[in-house]
């Protein structure tokens, strides 16, 4: 079994079950999104990837392997970086010596920072358009600056899983954007929590769509957001068509009632959600 596949996963903490039996596949290369409401789980999930958090249940498997009893987590960050969704402030560095901890999974104590590791520093500085301010300090940084450099952090970690945390709040839409597509040009397999359900379409392969630490829908983002999935789940009206450059899915949302307002008329809102039987979401007023 190649890629990465969250099998079972169960999370509890402070004797709360945050996390329920979820099973995620994230095949090599492609780029795989959690969705749901605030406090389904999603980024629970992910920091049990990144090993922030420990299951209770369940595996982490990354090409077969159990990362978090099988692999020292200083052997699970040459394969997994994150990128999370806010900036830690504490950073008391320059740009440069910010990304260059990406390296230190790959140092040994006595082998400090060597050429070959200052080259994919300065080529990761590059890649996210950072390089002339590899001498800054990254706390002068905007927000959006500063997740490029986080970004060009996880680069040089040289994963071949990352970890993305609503990686793309507080950024303005032609950051959002570029991050994204710069994520995803770089071929790497990627399990990203995101909000935006219109980022979520245009970018990723596959969705699961969490509610209550528990997958309750995925496939293809066409097919799993509905908009009576989305009304049942995300308690808004969302009216479904088609982009006009991408040809992707596009939703509109609106807060008025659901299920009151008429879902069926619309474009590609006729097919069922995929909801696993037996899932009971309620439909919020
Ligand atoms: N250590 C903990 N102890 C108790 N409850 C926790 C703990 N960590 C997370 N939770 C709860 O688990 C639930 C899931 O949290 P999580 O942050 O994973 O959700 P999320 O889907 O990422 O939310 P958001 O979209 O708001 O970021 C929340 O209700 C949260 O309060």
């Amino acid at each position: 079994m190649t890629g990465l596949r969250l099998e079972g996963l169960g999370v509890v903490a402070d004797g709360v079950q945050i996390v329920r039996d979820l099973t995620v596949g994230c095949p090599p290369g492609a780029f795989v999104g959690l969705v749901g409401p605030n406090g389904s789980g999603k980024s629970t999930v992910l920091k049990t990837v990144y090993r922030v958090v420990r299951p209770t249940s369940g595996a982490v498997l990354l090409d077969g392997t159990d990362l978090v009893r099988d692999l020292t987590p200083r052997q699970s960050a040459r394969r997994v970086a994150a990128l999370a969704q806010e900036s830690p402030d504490g950073f008391d560095f320059t740009v440069l010596e910010v990304v260059a901890t990406g390296r230190t999974p790959h140092q040994s104590a006595w082998s400090p920072t060597s050429t070959g590791d200052h080259e994919i520093i300065s080529a990761a500085l590059d890649t996210v358009g950072m390089a002339a301010h590899a001498g800054r300090a990254f706390a002068s940084l905007s927000g959006g600056e500063k997740q490029r450099v986080l970004l060009a952090r996880a680069l040089v970690q040289a994963p071949s899983v990352l970890i993305l945390d609503e990686p793309t709040n507080h950024l303005d839409i032609s950051t959002q954007l570029s991050l994204l597509e710069l994520v995803r040009s770089l071929g790497i397999t990627v399990l990203a929590a995101l909000h935006d359900l219109n980022l979520a379409t245009a970018f990723c392969d596959r969705l699961y769509v969490l509610h209550d630490g528990a997958v309750i829908c995925s496939g293809k983002p066409e097919d799993v957001l509905t908009a009576d999935l989305i009304g049942r789940v995300f308690g808004v009206r969302a009216d479904r068509s088609v982009h006009p450059v991408t040809g992707r899915l596009q939703l509109a949302f609106s807060s008025l009632p659901f299920p009151s307002l008429p879902s069926s008329s619309l474009p590609g809102t006729d097919e069922p959600a995929p909801v696993v039987a037996g899932a009971e979401i309620p439909i919020k007023q």
